[in-house]
């Protein structure tokens, strides 16, 4: 069967020496990264903080041709567009659990020139998140609770890819936290084509195989 479902692997640098930030974003690129997964977080949503579009901003005017994805984890989604718009970002992905207005926010998004991602935290259903699909663009499902890296893999969230890869068979599905080469077979099997890997790959000994590993698992999945 053909099939227009491409792996695509975006590293997460959330556990990267942030001090050298552009320096680590581009090794991950030369390495085959797809895109890079940008996490923001604002102490709200999530209990943690990291970078905002200031900063997203700096890496953009070293970076000039990368997907950057950001990873909303944020209490009111509709206030970062415009500024992670103008910063250079290419898909802005939030969640919905804090929110009433997700057709407004995706709409925005589209409206200022970005592809619009919707995520779910472990605890919220699939079917909360499948009414928005006709008007977004990736769906993501959390596999660990967002706000930090380096969390065990949460195996119960593949029911969740498995049934939107069921009725959507073309949609892009993302999953992020805990993937990494001893938990990708079970993403691609699920049905998940984008991979967002942090602590396994920044923490690699070979980078470059690594995201090859997760790249070609994923592919075969896809070819079945
Ligand atoms: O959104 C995230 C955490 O909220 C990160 O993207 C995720 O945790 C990636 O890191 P790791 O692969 O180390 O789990
Ligand atoms: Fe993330």
């Amino acid at each position: 069967m053909t099939s227009k479902l491409k792996p695509l692997i975006g590293p997460s640098i959330l556990n990267a020496d942030l001090s050298r930030l552009y320096e680590e974003s581009q090794k991950l690129l030369d390495n085959g990264a797809d895109y890079l997964h940008l996490d923001v977080m604002d102490g709200h949503f999530v209990p943690n903080l990291t970078f905002g579009h200031p900063v997203v901003k700096c890496l953009r005017s070293k970076i000039h041709n990368a997907f950057f994805e950001t990873h909303m984890m944020v209490a009111n989604p509709l206030q970062w567009i415009i500024p992670m718009a103008e910063a250079g970002v290419n898909q802005y992905t939030f969640h919905i659990e804090p929110i009433s207005n997700v057709e407004e926010v995706c709409r925005k998004i589209k409206e200022n020139g970005m592809k619009a991602g919707i995520a779910i935290k472990p605890g919220t259903s699939v079917t909360e998140i499948a009414k928005y699909i006709s008007i977004s663009d990736m769906v993501l499902i959390m596999t660990v609770e967002p706000g930090f890296g380096g969390q065990k893999f949460m195996e119960d969230q593949m029911q969740k890819v498995r049934w939107l890869r069921e009725h959507y068979p073309l949609l892009d599905i993302e999953v992020d936290g805990g993937v990494g080469p001893s938990t990708i077979e079970s993403c691609a099997a699920a049905g998940a084509n984008m991979i967002v890997s942090g602590t396994a790959v920044i923490g690699a000994q070979d980078q470059a195989a690594t995201i090859k590993l997760l790249r070609d698992t994923v592919q075969r999945a896809i070819n079945k």
